[in-house]
């Protein structure tokens, strides 16, 4: 049995790793459950789960909370402090990270510390502070197994293979809904048809991302860390269809790749299996003959400089990576809530990277300052 605390429950993927957990009741154990403020979705996962522990956003949730729930058994905790507590909880063997953006750092480093597996979904931690999470997870000998679709298809190509033959990661992209589209076309284009992935349901931001490719630029810098390579050797090939979530070449051209239907129950439960795998509970299988045509196309990274400016964060270093997520979240929350128009993303990235004070190997400190510096610059220079 192994014992799973989740943060990030009640969303895309936290709703799909329960969905695993209910398949594979006598293997995994939910310990811990945290979300943000969808109190009623929680209420029912404790229910059904029965953690030891829950948390949410804020005191006044936890308060309301406690109402919904009919447990004297859990305990209720809140904030940043409770994300830790869900972190480290000692009954957990792993740690799966939904949530989303930068406030996943110091739970998965406090995770790391108390040595705990990682099932890590949370892309962006990875981004802005992979240089201390890579090293201090070797330090712990604890192990971060990707969730990812993408990282988990690189992690599963890998399998068995000696790392010093890579000659490169092909990391998959589905272009997203603005494929094919020029700089003009992007000027306009709506929220609700940005928020049309071709081939994935997912959260809200990340959808957005996908679409500005801003999500493959984050991949790519999220490959840097998890494998070891140099994004210079992480290649963005398009494949409309989804199908194969990435690709890897050694030395004599031998190219191995992951396939499958876009349902992230696949990676999900090869990370919280790892090495075993499992019979799959309610899902397609491909169908090649259905299938029909898999193509490929180059990225156009002078229409979706959200990628290319990722290639430059990943070559720059430091906190520029973090200038870029930072700024990115910050524009991507704006344009959910309809205040800007979509191009501005890439604007407030640019403005983010060439603006922010540089700092070498930032501590989790700096990186933290560095975020609230890009939040000050935007919120003084954009209106
Ligand atoms: N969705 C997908 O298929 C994929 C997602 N990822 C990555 O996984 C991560 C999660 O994405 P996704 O599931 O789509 O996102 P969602 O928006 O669907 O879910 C985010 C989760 O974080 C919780 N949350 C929000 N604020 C807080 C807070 N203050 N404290 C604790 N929890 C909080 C939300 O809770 P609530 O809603 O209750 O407020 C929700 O449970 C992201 O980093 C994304 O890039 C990677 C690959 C694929
Ligand atoms: C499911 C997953 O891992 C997402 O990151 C997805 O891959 C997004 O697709 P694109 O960014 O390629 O559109
Ligand atoms: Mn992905």
């Amino acid at each position: 049995m192994k014992n799973v605390s989740i943060l990030g429950s009640t969303g895309s993927i936290g709703t799909q790793t329960l969905d695993v957990c209910r398949n594979y009741k006598d293997d995994l154990n939910v310990v811990a459950l945290a979300c943000g403020t969808r109190i009623n979705d929680l209420a029912k996962q404790i229910e059904e789960f029965k953690p030891e522990l829950a948390c949410v956003a804020t005191k006044e949730l936890a308060e309301e909370l406690a109402k919904l729930v009919d447990n004297k058994n859990l305990k209720i905790v809140y904030g940043m402090e409770g994300l830790i507590e869900a972190a480290i909880i000692s009954s957990a063997d792993i740690v799966l990270t939904a949530v989303v953006g930068m406030m996943g750092i110091k739970p998965t480093i406090e995770a790391i510390n108390a040595g705990k597996d990682i099932a890590l979904a949370n892309k962006e931690t990875l981004v802005c502070a992979g240089h201390i999470i890579m090293k201090l997870a070797k330090e712990k000998n604890v192990a971060i197994l990707p969730v990812d679709s993408e990282h988990s298809a690189i992690f599963q190509s890998l399998n068995g293979e000696k790392k010093s033959q890579l000659r490169k990661i092909l990391l998959t992209a589905s272009g997203g809904p603005f494929r094919g589209k020029d700089r003009a076309f992007l000027e306009n284009v709506k929220l609700e048809d940005a928020l049309k992935h071709p081939n994935w349901s997912m959260g809200r931001k990340i959808t957005i991302d996908s679409s500005t490719m801003v999500n493959k630029g984050l991949e790519v810098i999220e490959a840097k860390w998890l494998f070891g390579v140099d994004a210079t050797d992480v290649q963005v090939v398009v494949q409309p269809q989804s199908v194969i979530h990435s690709m890897v070449e050694f030395e004599d051209g031998g190219v191995m790749a992951q396939l499958g239907t876009p349902d992230m129950r696949l990676p999900i439960q090869y990370a919280l299996f790892y090495p075993d795998r499992k019979p799959i509970a309610n899902s397609e299988f491909l169908d090649f003959y259905k299938l029909g045509q898999i193509s490929f196309e180059k990225p156009d990274m002078d229409t979706f400089v959200g990628l290319k400016m990722a290639y430059e964060a990943a070559a720059k270093g430091g906190n520029i990576p973090t200038a870029l997520n930072a700024a990115n979240e910050y524009a991507v929350a704006l344009f959910l809530d309809r205040k800007i128009k979509y191009l501005q993303i890439y604007d407030m990235i640019r403005f983010a990277m060439d603006n922010v004070r540089f700092i070498d190997n930032p501590t989790v400190e700096e990186i933290l300052e560095t975020e609230q510096e890009v939040y000050k610059l935007l919120k003084e220079n954009f209106n």
